[in-house]
This record gives structure tokens, sequence and C-alpha cells, in this order.
């Protein structure tokens, strides 16, 4: 087994305390509440508390190292203190380390972008799996290590859960591994020291600016990813995406690029886009699958692509990829027997997947009205807001504004934010109703046979979390009851 010093290998550090020559630690964590006897504690700032001021409670439960950024006042002789420049940039190459470099061992592909990662690294577990291969996913809404699902916490695990579950998927001999990489990851260094095979941007719009500030910023954490792939890897970019050069800029792996309107490596062409899927010309072949929205079409294009990169064969890459279904909560349908209205749940929770769903939905509803429920979390980037109303208003025939997850915001107050985004005549015509369950009933019972209801923002989720407690929430299944509650309506 390595020492504490061969795990430190690659890191500029200085040592206070006992020697790490002699040292073989028993595991990692960056929370002290679960440190344990011979784990080392990684002592992190965050942004509600700072982790050093947890030290003497992970050495109370029995740690035996400690990486930090300063010196604490107290140092035991039989702790090691390991002081770097951040603890952020180096506890992922120290995980990497102590569970013996994973992704060395696999094919790891990150894709990241404000809109699509889930759908695209979803699409390609499915893909990789039915063109025969072992393979990971690690994504907002499950991880999977092959055939085994686990719970997911984050879109992007932090670095010691991303290297152990890794090392997970090593074990149980996965070839190819997928992942999302939240910009909160790239900006936190939960993906420092994983090896990348490929890199993937999807877009890049408006959400997060709670948490980076500025666009700029927001950029800058994307981009971050791609400075750090390897020249070995490959970077595939949406050049329809006017950041897509940006992510470029300082990437030394080989640069590839889809598109649909200009010229790429890899190209589609839209020829039918319908509430029962996409027809599509891709790479130069004609393609259809049930998956809705030329956004859809993109992550396709975004999938194909990485297929054809990793070397799969084109025309079963094609052939799999055309039978393929949306994640949960991605453009999903919600029918029943005997109602006639049409009901989806989608994940849009940005100002651009809402108006792109709902781009869709008109372009493919032709006589029906488009009934809205939207929210938008507590305790996230406020100035999406007013926009995300704006853009339901303006692409829906009835809008009902409601509660997304509050968190420990008013829900009221979340909802005043959304209403300042419409014009006086849109409020006019505009339904509030906080309670998304009875949000839900009102839609169900305004619609009419021809009708399309959008219940946007919560998606695959089970919960609805309101002042810190998570409450049973399903979008489909209040949709199937009120739906059900309403056949008589159609008999
Ligand atoms: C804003 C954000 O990303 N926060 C993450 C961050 O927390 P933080 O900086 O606030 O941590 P903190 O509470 O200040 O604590 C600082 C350090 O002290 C430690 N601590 C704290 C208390 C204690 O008793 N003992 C102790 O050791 C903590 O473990 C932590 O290491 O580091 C924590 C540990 O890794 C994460 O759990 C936490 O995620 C929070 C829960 C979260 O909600 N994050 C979301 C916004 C997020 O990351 N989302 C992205 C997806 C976004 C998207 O693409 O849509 C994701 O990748 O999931
Ligand atoms: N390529 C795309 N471009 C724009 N919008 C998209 C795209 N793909 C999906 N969407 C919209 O965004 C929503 C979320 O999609 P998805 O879950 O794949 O994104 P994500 O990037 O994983 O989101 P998160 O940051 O929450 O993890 C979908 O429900 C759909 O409305
Ligand atoms: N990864 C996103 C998910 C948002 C989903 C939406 N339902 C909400 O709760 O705001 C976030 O944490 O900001
Ligand atoms: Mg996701």
């Amino acid at each position: 087994m390595s020492t504490l010093k061969d795990l430190l290998a690659n890191i500029n550090y200085n040592i206070k305390g006992r020697s790490p020559a002699d040292l073989e630690l028993a595991g990692l964590c960056l929370d002290s509440r679960q440190a344990k006897q011979g784990w080392l504690f990684a002592a992190l700032p965050g942004s509600q508390v700072d982790g050093h001021d947890y030290i003497e409670q992970a050495l109370a439960n029995g740690c035996s190292a400690v990486l930090c950024e300063r010196w604490p006042q107290k140092i035991a002789a039989k702790v090691c203190y390991i002081k770097v420049e951040k603890v952020a940039d180096a506890l992922g190459p120290l995980a990497a380390n102590f569970y013996e470099q994973p992704s060395q061992q696999l094919a790891l592909v990150g894709v990241t972008g404000t809109n699509g990662k889930t759908s695209t690294v979803s699409l390609l577990y499915r893909l990789f799996k039915k063109l025969g291969h072992k393979v990971g996913l690690i994504s907002t809404i499950e991880n999977r290590i092959d055939d085994e699902v686990l719970k997911s916490t984050h879109t992007t695990p932090n670095a010691i859960e991303l290297q152990a579950l890794l090392a997970q998927m090593r074990d149980a001999a996965c070839d190819y591994v997928f992942m999302e990489v939240s910009s909160h990851a790239a900006e936190q260094g939960r993906i420092a020291g994983a090896h990348f095979t490929g890199g993937v941007f999807s877009n890049i719009s408006h959400d997060h600016l709670d948490y980076h500030k500025t666009f700029k910023n927001y950029i800058f954490a994307k981009k971050r990813f791609f400075d750090q792939l390897p020249s070995s890897a490959f970077a595939l970019v949406n050049a329809d995406d006017k950041r897509a050069e940006v992510m470029l800029q300082n990437c030394s792996a080989k640069a590839y690029r889809y598109a649909q309107k200009q010229l790429a490596d890899f190209r589609f062409r839209l020829l039918e886009n319908s509430l029962s899927g996409l027809q599509l010309e891709l790479d130069g072949q004609e393609f259809h699958c049930s998956l809705v929205g030329d956004f859809n079409a993109y992550n396709l294009l975004a999938v194909y692509a990485t297929a054809i990169l990793l070397e799969e064969p084109k025309t079963e890459v094609l052939r799999i990829l055309s039978s393929l279904k949306p994640p949960a909560g991605r453009f999903e349908y919600v029918r029943i027997p005997n109602n006639p209205v049409q009901a989806i749940v989608d994940y849009a929770h940005t100002p651009d997947a809402l108006e792109k769903v709902l781009q869709t939905l008109k372009a493919t509803t032709s006589t029906g009205r488009i009934i809205t429920v939207v929210g938008c979390g507590g305790n996230r980037d406020n100035s999406k807001r007013p926009i995300m109303a704006q853009k339901a208003a303006a692409y829906s025939d009835l809008l009902i504004l409601s509660s997304d997850n509050p968190r420990f915001e008013e829900p009221e107050a979340i909802l005043d934010e959304m209403w300042a985004g419409l014009s006086k005549a849109q409020q006019a015509q505009t339904y509030r109703q906080v309670n998304r369950r009875e949000a839900i009933r009102w839609a169900c019972q305004l619609a009419q046979a021809e009708d399309v209801i959008l219940v946007a923002g919560k998606g695959h989720e089970t919960y609805q979390e309101i002042k810190g407690e998570r409450l049973p929430f399903d979008d489909r299944e209040e949709l199937r009851q009120a739906l059900e509650e309403q056949l008589a309506k159609f008999v």
C-alpha cells in the first residue's frame, strides 16, 4: 500500500507534525462529521463555512492527516499536516493517487454546458451499453456502474467521491465512463486529477449567476474544464454556440466541432420535427428517432460525434441511436387512457431551455393551446426569474406560475420576481398558484381535447424542497392524477 508521501508525489506542499513517509491512510474526507480513524481530512474553505474551523473535530474523530491552506494554531505531533496553496486544486490529484488513478484505466468523457448534459451522457451510456461495452454513468439523475444504479446527490460529485466512484467503475471493468461536468465542479476543482479521454461542450446561456456572479466568470468556469484536457484527448464543441471558440482557446486537446448552422466536422440537417420525433440528415445519413425538439438534434449529434471519435462503427451507432428514448423527465409524455390532452414534463429550469421547449411545442402544435405550469427554484440565481416568466408568457396561451423548489425562500416572493418580468397585459392573463399540486390541477381543468400541457422545471425530481425538508412530489404522478380527475369532461 502507498504511503501518504507517495500519494503527494505530484503535489507541491509543506509539512508539519509527523512524517508522511510511514503513514498509510485508511480513507479521505472533506466533512469532519464523516471523519474516521486513520483518515485524511481536507479542510476546504467553502461558501458557508471554512473547513479549517473543523480540523479539531476531524482529529477528535481519529484523522491522522490534514490537508490545509494555513497552519492550524495547534499542531499535534501524531498528526501529519500538509499545507498546499489551494486545497481544492490538490485534493483531486491526491484522491486520484489514493484510488490508484482509476481514470487512467478507462476512457472518461466529460460533458459540460448549461443545458443538455444529462440528456447527452444518458444517451451515451445507453448507446455504449448496446454497443456491447461495460459503461459507467455520472449524472444529475443517477450514477451507474454498468447495470448497478447508485443515488446521485450532485450533478458532479466532489473530488473524493468522484475518484472513489471511478475506482468502483474500473474495478467493475467498465471501458467507458460518461459524466456531467457542472460549472460548480470545474470551479471547485472537483474534477482535478481526473484524466479525460474527451470533453464535450453543449452550450452556455443564463444560469447560476448567484454562484458565479458574472456571465464571464461562468464562461471561464466551463473553460477551465477544456484548459485541463490532456493533448491526447478530444475536445468536441457545438460551433453554433458563440462561446465554443472560447472553450478551445487554451485547450491542448484535438478540437472537433459539431453544428447545424455552419461548416463543421459533424453536422445535421433538420428534415422534420414533430411531437412524435425527429427526422434528420445526420452526418450525411437519413435518420429518425423518437426524441423531440431541435435541441435534441444537437444532443444526438454530440452523442454521434463522440461515438465516432471513440471509433465506434457508424452504421451500428446510427441504428442504435435511432431506437433510444430520452432520460426521465426530459420531454416525458404523461398520458392516461381516454383523456386526449397531451401532457409533458420537462426539466427546463433556465430561460434558454424553457424557450427551446416552448418553441418546439409552438412549432409542432397546430390546433390546440399551450398551457404552461412553471416556477423557479429558491436560493438559486434570482436574475433568471423574470426572464423565465417572460419566455413562458411569450409562447404559452395560458400560463400558471407556481413554485419549483422554494428551499428557504418565501414562495410568493419568488413568484413576485417572476411576475415582474411580465407586461401588464400578460399579468392580466396569468394565473398564480404557489401550491404546485393545485397549479397542475388547474392546468388539467382548463385543458380541452387538443391542448398541450407543459409542466416545466422539475423533470425527474421526486420531491419538493421546502424549508429544508424534501417532501414527496412528482410532476408526472400529479399530472396523471389530475388528468384522471378530468376524465368526465371527455365522455
Ligand atoms: C455552492 C456549492 O456548490 N456548494 C458545495 C460546496 O459547499 P460549500 O462551499 O457551501 O461548503 P460549506 O458548507 O461552506 O463547507 C465548507 C467545508 O467545510 C466542511 N464542513 C462543514 C461543516 C462541518 O461541520 N464540517 C465540515 O467539515 C464541508 O464539508 C466543506 O468541505 O461543497 C460541498 C461539498 O462538496 C457541496 O456539497 C456543496 O454543494 C451544495 C449542497 C449545492 O447545492 N451545490 C449545487 C449548487 C451544485 O453543486 N450544483 C451543481 C449542478 C449545477 C447545474 O449544473 O445545474 C452540481 O454539480 O451538482
Ligand atoms: N442541447 C440543449 N440545448 C438547450 N436546451 C436543452 C438541450 N438539451 C436539453 N435541453 C433542455 O434543458 C433541460 C435540461 O436538460 P438536461 O437535464 O439534459 O440538462 P443538464 O445540463 O444536465 O441540466 P443540469 O445543469 O440541471 O444538470 C431539458 O429538459 C430541456 O428542456
Ligand atoms: N442543478 C440545478 C437544478 C435546478 C432544478 C430546479 N428544479 C431547481 O430546484 O431550481 C440547480 O441546482 O440549480
Ligand atoms: Mg444534469
